[in-house]
């Protein structure tokens, strides 16, 4: 095995491979698919120096390629002067370490490689544990040298040419060890994280959350309603902590808009609690607006990736065999969505009449270009009207003392009405059906 790994680093030489065969991801164009991967890698800064897509006819245990493809891209691993070979599939220790063998190179896989992204990216204290934890979970089941983020950090765990039996046993230990103790400070974090959400919830202000795959344009989406400057960029996986403002709506005077993490697919399951975790707040939000790259080859497969998601977070309610969204459904775990079929700019005269022609068929889809501008303003309308669709018109009465309830009302509510009586008022108020439960929630009616 080589020896020069521990100088891959940032700017390293990478050779690319990229196999499909049958049965796998066949919604996908393998060229798009190299592209995403080579973005993946540009993420971390690697130099992609050659590319190659494979088809298989069948995988092979002991390597996933096939012996004639392995030697046909041998020559341009030497060629090319890579440092590191990428596959762009799951691969097992042992199908690691064999290709590190053929190639003499270091070795990762799509897993390997969005760990590495976000053990980069992760900002938060938390988003880092979770990373790590996941990184460890994944190395515990491939105790070989490789190369990781955790041993750049650590300095090794010393898998480091091929270890013996008590060797691998003290690692694994350790790793054990090592994430238990994540799992505890996980669980800390956790809890406060809810103490700061049940305290926000009190906030009146509605929350709206943007979600998509990676590189859709979330971010510049975002600094076009804010007006900030979010890192926005041609770069998969720029923002993986949620960032929060507030915005201005027709008709709604405050609202948070929150930018998230972006989607992949095959998101190594390692990974799906870490991600998970960090799109807790698109579950308590009032509104998700998913926003889609709608000129990308691959813009329906990714809708599926990111619908999966949702699926998986619980909010889109009960599910309906045609996955289409539920007009007026009122199961109070769904949250209302909409979508941004964003970059019309880059689509040609032929596919933007398609487009907008499916679009105008919908009542939840707003067709735009967050870099130009145009159609933000028809999105920030569709925006608020969905904030607002689903309001039904309640009465609550409430006590002079009250006072809170009374402004909490008017932010969160439009209020049509106000009688006072003798013990205080009667409010007419059009809400949200999950505000109605909320405000019962804050302040219980029938007790004051
Ligand atoms: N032409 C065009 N490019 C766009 C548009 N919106 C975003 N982009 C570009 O697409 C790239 C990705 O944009 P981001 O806003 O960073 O995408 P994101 O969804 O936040 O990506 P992640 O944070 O990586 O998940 C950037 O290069 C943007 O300039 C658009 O409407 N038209
Ligand atoms: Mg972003």
């Amino acid at each position: 095995m080589n020896d020069s790994e521990d100088d891959v680093t940032r700017g390293a030489a990478a050779l690319l491979v990229v196999p499909e065969w049958h049965g796998q991801r066949l919604s996908r164009d393998l060229d798009a698919r190299a592209e995403e991967a080579k973005g993946l890698a540009l993420a971390i800064g690697l130099d992609v120096v050659a590319v190659h897509t494979l088809r298989l006819r069948q995988t092979r245990a002991a390597t996933l390629i096939g012996v004639g493809q392995i030697e046909a891209i041998k020559p341009d691993v030497v060629e090319s002067a890579a440092q590191l070979v990428i596959v762009d599939a799951a691969l097992t220790a042992i199908q690691q370490r064999n290709l590190e063998t053929e190639f003499g190179t270091k070795v990762i896989d799509r897993t390997g490689l969005i760990l590495e992204i976000f053990g980069e990216r992760a900002a938060t204290a938390e988003g880092r544990l979770q990373v790590e934890l996941a990184h460890l979970d994944y190395q515990a089941g491939r105790l070989v040298r490789s190369w990781t983020h955790l041993e750049r950090q650590r300095g090794g765990f010393g898998f480091l040419g091929g270890p013996g039996e008590t060797q691998i046993e003290a690692d694994r230990r350790m790793i054990r060890n090592r994430m238990a103790r994540i799992r505890r400070q996980l669980d800390d974090a956790r809890r406060t994280r809810q103490l700061q959400r049940s305290k926000r919830q009190r906030a009146p202000w509605p929350v709206i959350a943007l979600v998509g795959y990676t590189n859709a344009g979330k971010s510049t989406f975002f600094n076009r309603l804010t007006g900030s400057d979010v890192m926005a960029e041609d770069m998969l996986f720029a923002t993986l902590d949620p960032t929060m403002r507030e915005i201005r709506l027709p008709g709604i005077d405050k609202a948070i808009l929150s930018d998230t993490v972006g989607f992949v697919s095959d998101l190594p399951t390692e990974l799906v609690a870490a991600f998970r975790a960090t799109l807790e707040e698109v579950t308590t939000a009032d509104l998700i607006v998913h926003v889609r790259d709608i000129a990308h080859p691959d813009s329906d497969a990714q809708y599926d990736d990111v619908r999966a998601i949702l699926d998986s977070l619980g909010v889109n309610g009960p599910q309906e065999t045609d996955g289409k969204h539920r007009e007026g459904e009122d199961d109070p775990r769904t949250v209302p969505q909409i979508e941004i079929w964003n970059k019309i700019d880059t689509a040609d005269a032929d596919a933007r009449a398609r487009i907008e022609e499916m679009a105008a068929r919908r009542g939840d889809v707003a067709v735009l270009s967050a870099v130009t501008g145009e159609g933000v303003e028809a999105a920030r309308t569709l925006m608020a009207s969905q904030l607002t669709a689903r309001h039904r018109v309640e009465r609550i009465f409430l006590t002079f003392d009250q006072g809170e309830a009374m402004a909490w009302l008017h932010a969160r509510g439009e209020v049509l009405g106000d009688v006072a009586g003798d013990e205080g008022h009667v409010l007419t108020v059009r809400l949200d059906p999950a505000d109605r439960a909320r405000f019962e929630r804050l302040w219980p009616q029938g007790n004051g």
